[in-house]
């Protein structure tokens, strides 16, 4: 059966359906990483976008549940020049079954180089895929946030738990919070839209902003609280978490052309001048000039556009990155950001002995 990605500037791909909805609507992005689908697949920050993976074949390593970063496939579609349908390992579940089960369309055979250029041209775009067969979505202007935890959970390695760190959820990675964990941390994870005295409540150590979908500036009503968190507690923020605690202090985000989406993009530390790659998947980043005010430095840039890769507070322990340290499979050298954080609590804990 054949299948149809039409883009917003009218150009159609095809290629083979492999199943899942008959039609399905989001914004086009593409992931430039060799490994890592599972992560690409689960990770809550691709809801409802349509991903095209770069490398052209996809699946040859299946599906293991304990790499997935999250219960759901977040991604509206996939597009990949091929699917593999070999041999796999026991106990793993073959990449195109897995999607169809969670009914995920899935494009095989499609030109991934070409769409890849022309996204890179004219930027990420918003694209219906549908079964030929079938007539496609209407598009809507909606943005696909809000991926919202019912209530809060608490989360330790037995018999550890050196620091109380809440988890703020506006779609986390489950990795973030087995970094947290594999650094003798207990981890309450909340909902992104817990009010202050709750936190406060649950006596935390240090709070860590999560990464989540869609753009930052939806949650401009919650601003003055992630603020008044921020000047009151560590904090550690990742991707979104990165841009809402910029966002908080008076500074600006924008999007990028077609984002930043692999596992080998090189970022500068200003403070020492080494330079280390990381995993990325975001479209929007920190506006440079908007810092002026906000008590923040460039604590990391990006080498290959100078964008802004991360951010330190002048007066508090606050800071973050637009980069995903606990990313895995993808290089594993931003793990010592954890032991960072860790290092800011227990400064933050001999601060408070002191004064009292
Ligand atoms: N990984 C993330 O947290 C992504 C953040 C945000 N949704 C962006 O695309 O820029």
């Amino acid at each position: 059966m054949k299948g149809l990605l039409t883009l917003a500037n009218g150009t159609v791909f095809t290629g083979q359906w492999e199943g899942g909805h008959e039609s399905v609507e989001g914004e086009t992005v593409f992931f430039t990483g060799m490994t890592g689908y599972e992560e690409v697949l689960s990770d809550p920050s691709y809801k409802g976008q349509i991903v095209v993976f770069s490398y052209p074949l996809i699946g040859n390593y299946g599906i293991s549940e304990e790499n997935m970063e999250s219960k759901k496939i977040q991604p509206a579609g996939v597009i990949v020049a091929e699917g593999y349908s070999g041999y796999i390992n026991d106990g793993k579940t073959p990449f195109l079954s897995y999607l169809n089960k969670a009914e995920v369309p899935v494009m095989t055979g499609v030109d991934t180089r070409t769409l890849i250029q022309s996204i890179r041209t004219e930027g990420s775009m918003k694209a219906v895929m549908h079964k030929q067969s079938s007539s496609p979505v209407q598009t809507s202007n909606t943005v696909p946030f809000k991926v919202k935890q019912a209530a809060s959970s608490t989360f330790s390695a037995s018999g550890k738990g050196n620091f109380h760190v809440v988890l703020i959820d506006f779609g986390y990675k489950k990795s973030i919070l087995q970094s947290l964990v594999d650094h003798q941390c207990k981890v309450t994870v909340v909902p992104y839209d817990t009010p202050f005295h709750q936190i406060e409540k649950l006596q935390p150590d240090g709070l860590l902003f999560s990464n989540g979908p869609g753009d930052p500036k939806e949650l401009i009503s919650w601003f003055p609280v992630y603020k008044k968190l921020a000047e009151r507690y560590p904090c550690f923020g990742i991707c979104l978490g990165h841009q809402i605690l910029a966002l908080a202090f008076g500074g600006n985000t924008k999007k990028l052309k077609f984002g930043h989406r692999g596992a080998n993009h090189p970022v500068m530390n200003m403070k020492t001048g080494k330079v280390s790659m990381s995993s990325q998947n975001h479209s929007y980043v920190v506006e440079k000039d908007s810092l002026i005010e906000t008590g923040f430095d460039v604590l990391f840039r990006n080498v290959n556009d100078d964008s802004v890769e991360g951010l330190t507070h002048r007066n508090l322990p606050v800071f973050s990155v637009q980069f995903h340290p606990e990313a895995a499979p993808g290089p594993r050298e931003h793990q010592q950001l954890f032991e960072q954080f860790i290092t800011s609590i227990q400064n933050s804990k001999k601060k408070v002995k002191q004064y009292a």
